[in-house]
């Protein structure tokens, strides 16, 4: 495939070695300073574009790629309160547009543990719900957007949360699942949840040794994304 990079930054820069491995072929590698390549580029020459950037510069690539009709695989975070309007844009210019806050496998499977795990607490008097992400200096957005998929998951599930909050910031209501954020170096994505009551405590977490888990997820589903028109997740891409 011929696979454009929107983004290269630490995580464009493992994609793109990563889908050369796979014998494709990079037909771009845009940053803030080589932007204006974005105009040589012969959209009709280009499979797929990848993006991870950043969240003042993702909602702008995706209306370019779907105004050029190119497939666009995204995980930049930090850029959610435009998702609805983006997917409706996707859908309205046939094009093709998959999100995820974290295209690892094994954070997958850790999404699915925690809603399997909400389900169970809310059954469960006396235990308080909260998330902790730890994640490397540089990192733009908190809480991560792995946190707030975790977040979602456990709204959907108990009862007891409708919303979640930033530890740091008040909460206006009981209701509120508190999210502490850290940035410690060189972590590259840790995530815990914790459920604390007098008695005892529960917690599960995953860590991320390096990005290569989240790099190669996004290389597979963009080759799963071929050929497919409109609008995706991990639920689509996964078999669980
Ligand atoms: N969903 C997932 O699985 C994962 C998501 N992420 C997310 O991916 C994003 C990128 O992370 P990371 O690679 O670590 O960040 P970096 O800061 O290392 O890289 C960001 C890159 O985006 C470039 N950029 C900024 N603005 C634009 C623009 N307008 N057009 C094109 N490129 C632009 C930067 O350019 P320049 O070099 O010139 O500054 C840089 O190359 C973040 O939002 C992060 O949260 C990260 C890991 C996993
Ligand atoms: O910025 C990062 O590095 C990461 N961002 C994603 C997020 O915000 O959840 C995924 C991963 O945790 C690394």
């Amino acid at each position: 495939m011929n696979i454009l990079l929107l983004g290269y930054g630490k995580m464009g820069q493992l994609i793109g070695e990563i889908a050369e491995s796979r014998s494709h072929h990079l037909a771009g590698k845009i940053t803030i300073e080589n932007r204006d390549e974005l105009d040589q580029l012969k959209p009709e020459n280009i499979d797929v574009a990848i993006e991870f950037s950043q969240p003042e510069a993702a909602v702008e690539n995706f209306e370019w790629c779907f105004e050029k009709g190119i497939p666009v695989v995204s995980g930049t975070t930090g850029w959610l309160s435009e998702k609805s309007r983006i997917e409706n844009l996707a859908i309205e210019k046939n094009g093709t547009f998959f999100y995820a806050s974290n295209f690892s496998i094994g954070v997958n499977i850790f999404f699915k543990v925690n809603q399997f795990l909400a389900k169970l607490m809310n059954e469960t008097q006396g235990y308080q719900a909260s998330i902790e992400e730890i994640h490397h200096t540089a990192k733009k957005d908190a809480p991560s957007g792995t946190a707030i998929t975790l977040a979602e998951g456990i709204i959907q599930n108990h009862h007891s949360y409708r919303k979640w909050n930033l530890s740091d910031e008040p909460s206006d209501s009981e209701l509120s699942l508190p999210i502490t954020s850290k940035r410690i170096d060189p972590a590259p994505g840790t995530h815990i949840i914790r459920y604390q009551s007098e008695i005892d405590d529960i917690e599960i977490s995953h860590t991320a040794h390096s990005r290569q888990g989240f790099a190669l997820g996004a290389v597979l589903v963009s080759e799963w994304l071929k050929d497919r028109k409109g609008v995706f997740s991990m639920d689509d891409f996964l078999s669980f």
